[in-house]
C-alpha cells in the first residue's frame, strides 16, 4: 500500500497530455463481449477499473493482449461464466457485464457492482429496462441472476437520468428482435462513444447524445477498431488543478465543448481559459472570486468534479455554495479538507465554502476517486507537504498520475506505507 506525497505551494506551467475516458473504456471493453471477432480499442487509459475488465473478460474465455494504449480483444471463445464475487464487487462499471452477456448468451450472473461509495446507488433502471426486453431478473446473494428466451424490443422510460442504464440497456437491446427504444436517457459523450463503437460493430442506432435514443436489434455483431474519447474528468480536474496553481497550463487531447460547464465556472472566478481545437490553456490567478456550483445531468457540470472544484474554491475570495443534485452523500472530501484548515461544512446537499482560509500540509485519506483528486488539488495549494492515502481509489481513473504532475512542476512523489499506517487504515 502507498500514499501520495505533494509538497504544496509551486507554481505549474507547462503541458499535460489527457488520456482516454475511463467512463467510455469502461463501457466498450464489456462492449466487446457483443462481437464474434476481435476488437481493437485504442487511446486506453492505463488505471486499474482498465485492468480489473480485462481480468473479468479473460475469466469468461475471452483473450485479451494489452499493448501500451491499446487492447485487443478476441470474444470468440467467451461463454457465459457466472461471476458472482471478486473483481466484480471492485468496480462500478462491472455492471455492464450484465447488459453485454444478456445480449451476447441470453443469460449471465453478476455480483452487485462496487465503485465510489457515493451513498446509495441503486441500479433499479438497468434492472427495469433488462426486464422490458424480456428477461427474468432476480437477485439472488448479492448477485444479479438474467435470464431470457430471447429479447425483445420494447419502449423504455427511464425514471432517473442513469449513464449507467442507459448504456447498459443500449448493450442488450443491440441484439434484441425489433425496436428499443430509450426515452429520458442519459446525454454524456461516453454514451455516444459507446454507440460509435456499437454501430462500427454492426448496430443500428440513433439519437445517442440525445434524451431519446433508437436501437434496432441485429443477429450478429463484428469486430472493430474504435479509438477512445478524451476524458473530460481528467482534463476537468487539471483545468481546476491549473487555476489553482498555474501560471499558463496547456491541456492537449481534449474536446473544448465536452467542458463548457468547466470552463464557464472558472471564467466566472476570474479564470483566464482559452479554448483551441483540441487544447484548452487556462492561466491560474491569485485573485478568485467563489461561485456556486449545482451539479446536473451532462451538459450541466459534473458531479465528478464536484469534490475538486470544492477544493479551489476553498482559495476563493467570499462563500461559495456546492451542490450536488445527483448523488447526496458526495462530501467525503469535506472533513479532510477541514483538517487542512479549509472553513468548509455540510448542510444537507451542499457544502458552505468560506474561502481565503490558508490550507496546511496534514495526514489525509481519500476515501473515493474524486475526493482524492480534490485532496490534490488542496495538497498543491497547501503549504507544507500533504500526505494521501486512499491511492487505490485515485488509481481507478487518473492515469500516470505523479508523471503528469512532476511535468507540471509540482512536487509530487509515492511511498509505502509504514505498518502502523496500514494498521490505521484496516482499522478505517
Ligand atoms: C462508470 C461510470 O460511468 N460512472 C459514472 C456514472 O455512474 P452511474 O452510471 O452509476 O451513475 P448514474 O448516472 O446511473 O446515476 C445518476 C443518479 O441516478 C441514480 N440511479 C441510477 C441508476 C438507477 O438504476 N437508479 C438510480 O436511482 C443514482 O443513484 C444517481 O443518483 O455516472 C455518474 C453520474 O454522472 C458518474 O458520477 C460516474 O462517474
Ligand atoms: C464515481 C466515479 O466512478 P464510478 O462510477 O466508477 O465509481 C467517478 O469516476 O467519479
Amino acid at each position: 500500500m502507498h500514499k501520495l506525497l505533494i509538497k504544496g505551494g509551486q507554481t505549474l506551467e507547462g503541458s499535460v497530455q489527457i488520456s482516454g475516458a475511463k467512463n467510455s473504456a469502461v463501457a466498450l471493453i464489456p462492449a466487446a463481449i457483443l462481437a464474434d471477432s476481435p476488437v481493437v480499442i485504442d487511446n486506453l487509459p492505463s488505471i486499474s477499473d482498465v485492468e480489473l475488465l480485462a481480468e473479468l473478460l479473460r475469466e469468461i474465455g475471452g483473450e485479451v493482449t494489452m499493448d501500451d494504449q491499446q487492447m485487443e480483444i478476441k470474444p470468440e471463445n467467451m461463454v457465459a461464466m457466472p461471476l458472482p464475487n471478486g473483481r466484480v464487487k471492485k468496480l462500478r462499471a462491472s455492471y455492464y457485464l450484465m447488459g453485454a452477456m444478456l445480449g451476447k448468451f441470453k443469460k449471465a450472473v453478476i455480483g452487485l457492482p462496487g465503485g465510489c461509495n457515493l451513498g446509495p446507488r441503486p441500479i433499479d433502471q438497468h434492472i427495469k429496462g433488462f426486464e422490458a426486453l424480456g428477461a427474468r431478473v432476480t437477485n439472488e446473494q448479492g448477485a444479479i441472476y438474467l435470464r431470457a428466451d430471447e429479447l425483445q424490443g420494447a419502449k423504455i422510460y427511464l425514471d432517473v437520468v442513469s449513464v449507467g442504464a442507459t448504456i447498459n440497456i443500449m448493450l442488450a437491446a443491440v441484439r434484441a428482435k425489433g425496436q428499443t427504444i430509450i426515452e429520458n436517457a442519459a446525454k454524456e459523450p461516453e454514451i455516444i462513444d459507446v454507440a460509435t463503437l456499437l454501430t462500427s460493430m454492426g448496430a443500428k442506432i440513433k439519437g445517442a447524445g440525445t434524451n431519446v435514443i433508437r436501437i434496432e436489434g441485429v443477429n450478429h455483431l463484428k469486430g472493430c477498431t474504435h479509438s477512445i474519447i478524451p476524458d473530460r474528468i481528467e482534463a476537468g480536474t487539471y483545468m481546476i488543478m491549473a487555476a489553482a496553481m498555474g501560471q499558463r497550463v496547456q491541456i492537449d487531447n481534449v474536446i473544448p465543448t465536452h467542458l463548457d460547464s468547466i470552463t464557464a465556472k472558472l471564467r466566472e472566478m476570474g479564470t483566464k481559459v482559452e479554448e483551441k481545437d483540441d487544447q484548452m490553456i487556462v492561466e491560474g490567478m491569485l485573485d478568485k472570486k467563489g461561485v456556486d456550483i449545482k451539479t446536473l445531468v451532462y451538459p450541466g457540470f459534473p458531479t465528478d468534479l464536484q469534490q475538486p472544484f470544492t477544493s479551489l474554491l476553498v482559495s476563493a475570495k467570499g462563500t461559495s455554495i456546492v451542490t450536488d443534485t445527483i448523488y447526496d452523500a458526495r462530501f467525503k472530501h469535506v472533513d479532510e479538507l477541514r483538517r487542512m484548515g479549509a472553513n468548509v461544512k455540510v448542510e444537507g446537499r451542499s457544502a458552505i465554502v468560506n474561502g481565503r482560509s490558508p490550507l496546511q500540509g496534514a495526514n489525509v485519506r481519500a476515501s473515493d476517486l474524486r475526493a482524492g483528486a480534490a485532496l490534490i488539488v488542496a495538497g498543491l495549494m497547501a503549504e507544507g507537504i500533504t500526505e494521501i492515502s486512499g491511492l487505490e481509489h485515485i488509481d481507478r481513473g487518473y492515469e500516470h498520475l505523479e508523471e503528469k504532475l512532476r511535468n507540471l512542476g509540482a512536487i509530487v512523489w509515492r511511498e509505502e506505507l509504514n505498518e502502523e499506517e496500514i494498521e490505521q487504515v484496516n482499522q478505517s
